[in-house]
């Protein structure tokens, strides 16, 4: 399963439209339907307007019909290890559970594994708002 990921986030990474950073990233997502959604992250000419590969692969997921998931891995080209930015914990937070697992990636495949809820301690969730 963690190879699978590894290797879905990857070829997600190739497909990265990043010419302004050259940061190229990919993430792939293990969702509850037993079906990877990936996605590279996509730049734009006016910076602030791009988004980042956890989020496309997100909407690949929910688009996909599927809403929660069971694992998601993340690779970057140029970062030994790519933890997801804390916009990204937030949006994988809605869609996961506190065990969901986070494999961090390097050329060589998955190098660092944590719960989601190491990833994000203390989520702004509905227990906080009531
Ligand atoms: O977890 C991350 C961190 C950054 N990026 C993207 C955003 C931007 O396109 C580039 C440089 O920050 O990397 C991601 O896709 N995921
Ligand atoms: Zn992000």
């Amino acid at each position: 399963m963690e190879e699978q990921l590894f290797a879905a986030a990857r070829a997600a990474m190739a497909k990265a439209h990043a010419p302004y950073s050259k940061f190229p990233v990919g993430a792939a997502i293990l969702a509850e339907d037993g079906a990877t959604y990936a996605g590279a992250n996509i730049e734009n000419l006016s910076f602030p307007e791009g988004w980042c590969a956890e989020t496309t692969a997100i909407s690949h997921m929910v688009m996909g019909g599927a809403k929660r998931i069971k694992a998601v891995a993340v690779i970057a080209e140029k970062l030994a290890l790519c933890p997801p930015c804390g916009g990204c914990r937030q949006r994988l937070a809605e869609f996961s559970s506190p065990d969901t697992l986070v494999f961090l990636c390097d050329e060589a495949g998955v190098q660092t594994r944590m719960r989601m809820d190491a990833l994000l301690p203390h989520a702004f969730a509905t227990d906080v708002i009531g």
